[in-house]
């Protein structure tokens, strides 16, 4: 249950409300389930965060119970909407007001939020299930949406509907789990934009809106970017406090007054004049910012514009050092050369799965193509304009990868730079991160990755800092991650964070029919023109590729250079190849012996399935045509299969990749001239 955030609410319309909320701004990019507390709730021990709707400790009890230790408990922050609270700004002060709800909890913690929310004027008392109304002075009576004790039919309601959720608490946990920033940008300028458009509903002016609600004033500061927004007249209506730092350090109170009143505000002009300006890089007091603006409208009526600043200096500077040291993505789908069935496959699963934001694992051989796979996915998701970093982690001793990885504080270790240096994680911010060779990290390595996968933080080598980053992560192995589980070498926990999403990139065996084409892209990139004689490629094709693609690519590279004559022939061909090719159709020449016609029925069956590059199971075989009008049966099958496995002559696989026909089974149906 990778990154599932669960609710756990006291009664079932309370989370009803509030799960369609956290859907809102969590789904797709992670599940989110919730629970009344009276339901039964199942163990919920991989799920990222929880949140619970009040302070009660039996909801908490409930929750620690369901959850592994790990997992952050939080009770969710609440806030009433605006336009409900302005029916009890109407009250007279110091009028006694009960405040129903399920338990006296409950109860006080609706008046706190009410309280927070500046509308303090009014005598508020709790009021829950057990209490009963004595006082026959009341007039008034709030209620959320439902009330929870029958009121006194004289008593006027009012309803403050159900408390929102606090934007606070969806960013947070949104950043946790891998929510993107464009998605949290937007969320927020959505926001900024409801709040003004409400100020303007209530026809209060900005500053009591800001009274009224401390929801939107501790939003709006606690946006580390400025903000400003303007209404259609291009009179300031919002400015946050990094704003007024950047824009009117000396100013009183800028709200009301036009924009222009900004230092260095000519730029923005067109932010609060024309829908749809494009994003533009600025610089401003010696930062780099990306100024971009979206227009406030209710219904046909346009109300103003929001436009935000975001500080990209920093960023800038470490992508400019990452293009220089070429961590970015060079290929696309597109590089990806194959027409047969199981690389088709592969590319339109890892299309699928670029799309979303979970850590992928990509299984094959050396020299397959996961390296170019892990870039083509990058380019294909939605952190394409991000850095991509690739590393190989089998390529540095533990402690250098270490530090690659996680960076170091300054004094870390002798030789450490002055300042420290950000590792890899934290310079893949905002993209992605190719962890090549995965399987072969040691167990301490293991552990810290986890921690980065699990919570989405790094502590550098040598600090106690914990950074945030946000950052995809690929990862690649050539081993059975699943066997090194088993036998103790890889943490079991850690091949399950990274297996979210597993995509197996074919041989180039598996593959055969793409060799031509693979060839003549290899040609065609070398601006070469030569062909092959048809033993060559004949050759070719029978050989078994244990360096898949790269080793293909070495023996055209090795060809080209030894050919002199237009066509490449056997003699231009590397010696390990032929003598490796002669040796194979001496063992086929064993295997030979004892071959019955059955043998031969059922290795022809094989190939046909093996030219269509069509994987295929017993139960699939036993049924085929050409083998049940021969009485084959399924167990007949089996104990041949075996037989032929033994020889050397078929190969079976995991169920998903069936039994094929080797190379030797495919030299011996030539060499009894059946194909
Ligand atoms: N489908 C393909 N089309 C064209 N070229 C390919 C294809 N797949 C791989 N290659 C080429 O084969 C070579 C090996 O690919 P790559 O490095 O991506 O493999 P790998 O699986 O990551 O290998 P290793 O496990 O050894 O790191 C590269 O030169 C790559 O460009």
């Amino acid at each position: 249950m990778e990154n599932t955030i669960v609710l756990i609410a006291k009664g079932t319309d309370t989370l009803e409300f509030l799960l369609q909320e956290l859907k809102a701004y969590f789904e797709p990019y992670c599940r989110v389930i919730g629970f009344a507390s009276h339901q039964y709730i199942p163990d919920l021990h991989e799920a990222a965060h929880v949140f619970l709707t009040t302070k009660s400790p039996e909801l908490f009890t409930i929750a620690r119970q369901a959850v592994a230790d790990a997992v952050p408990i939080t009770v969710l922050n609440r806030y009433f909407e605006l336009r409900k609270l302005k029916a009890l700004m109407q009250i007279p002060p110091g009028t006694t007001v009960p405040v129903m709800n399920n338990s006296p909890v409950t109860a006080q913690e609706v008046i706190e939020n009410l309280k927070e929310a500046n509308v303090d004027h009014l005598n508020y008392i709790p009021f829950h299930p057990d209490c009963t109304f004595d006082d026959p002075s009341l007039q008034y009576a709030v209620i959320m949406s439902i009330p929870d004790v029958p009121p006194p039919p004289h008593l006027e309601l009012i309803d403050l509907g159900f408390r929102k959720i606090h934007i606070h608490d969806l960013i947070d946990v949104g950043r946790k789990v891998g929510v993107p920033v464009e998605w949290e940008r937007n969320y927020l300028s959505a926001f900024i934009a409801e709040m003004s458009e409400l100020s303007k509903l209530l026809g209060t002016s900005y500053a009591e809106v800001q009274k009224l609600n401390s929801q939107l004033q501790s939003t709006f500061q606690a946006v580390r970017d400025p903000v400003i927004a303007c209404n259609q007249e291009g009179q300031i209506t919002f400015i946050n406090d990094v704003a007024i730092e950047l824009f009117c350090p000396h100013a009183d109170s800028v709200v009301g007054q036009p924009y222009t009143v900004l230092m260095e505000h000519s730029f923005l002009t067109p932010f609060f004049e024309h829908v749809g300006q494009e994003d533009t890089l600025v610089t401003l007091a010696h930062k780099q910012f990306i100024v971009s603006s979206q227009s406030i409208r209710r219904r046909h009526e346009r109300l103003g514009f929001v436009c935000t600043l975001k500080d990209v200096t920093e960023l800038q500077r470490l992508r400019t050092q990452l293009v220089q040291r070429g961590h970015t993505a060079t290929y696309s789908f597109a590089d990806i050369k194959g027409k047969s069935g199981p690389i088709q496959k592969a590319m339109e699963i890892s299309k699928k799965m670029a799309k979303n934001n979970q850590t992928i694992l990509l299984l094959g051989e050396n020299g397959t193509g996961k390296e170019l796979f892990a870039h083509a996915i990058h380019q294909h998701s939605l952190r394409k304009n991000g850095p991509f970093v690739a590393i190989n982690c089998a390529s540095l001793p533990e402690n250098l990868l270490e530090s690659e990885l996680f960076g170091y504080e300054e004094g870390a270790f002798t030789g450490a730079r002055k300042g420290g240096k950000p590792g890899l994680f934290e310079q893949a911010d905002g993209g992605t991160i190719f962890l090549d060779e995965i399987g072969d990290i040691s167990s301490a390595i293991q552990v810290k990755l986890l921690r980065v996968l699990q919570e989405k933080q790094v502590i550098r080598v040598g600090g106690t800092g914990i950074l945030s980053v946000d950052c995809r992560v690929i990862a690649a192995t050539n081993r059975d991650l699943e066997a090194a589980v088993e036998q103790g070498q890889f943490r079991e926990d850690l091949f399950y964070r990274l297996a979210v999403l597993p995509i197996e990139i074919p041989s180039l065996r598996e593959r055969i029919s793409d060799l031509p084409l693979l060839i003549e892209d290899h040609l065609t990139s070398q601006g070469v023109r030569k062909t092959w004689s048809a033993d060559v490629m004949e050759l070719l094709i029978s050989h078994d590729w244990p360096g898949n693609i790269r080793e293909l690519k070495n023996v055209v590279d090795y060809a080209l250079a030894v050919s002199e004559k237009p066509v490449i022939t056997i003699d231009d061909l590397p010696k390990r190849l032929t003598d490796r090719l002669a040796q194979k159709s001496l063992g086929a020449a064993s295997a030979f012996r004892g071959t019955d016609e059955r043998d031969v029925d059922l290795l022809l069956c094989l190939y046909q399935f093996y030219v269509t590059n069509r994987p295929v199971g017993r139960y699939q075989l036993a049924h085929a045509p050409a083998l049940r009008s021969k009485g084959w049966t399924e167990s007949a099958l089996r104990g041949k299969l075996k037989q032929l496995e033994e020889r050397g002559l078929v190969r079976s696989g995991t169920t998903r990749q069936g039994t094929t026909i080797t190379p030797d089974g495919i030299d011996m149906l030539r060499s009894l001239d059946r194909i």
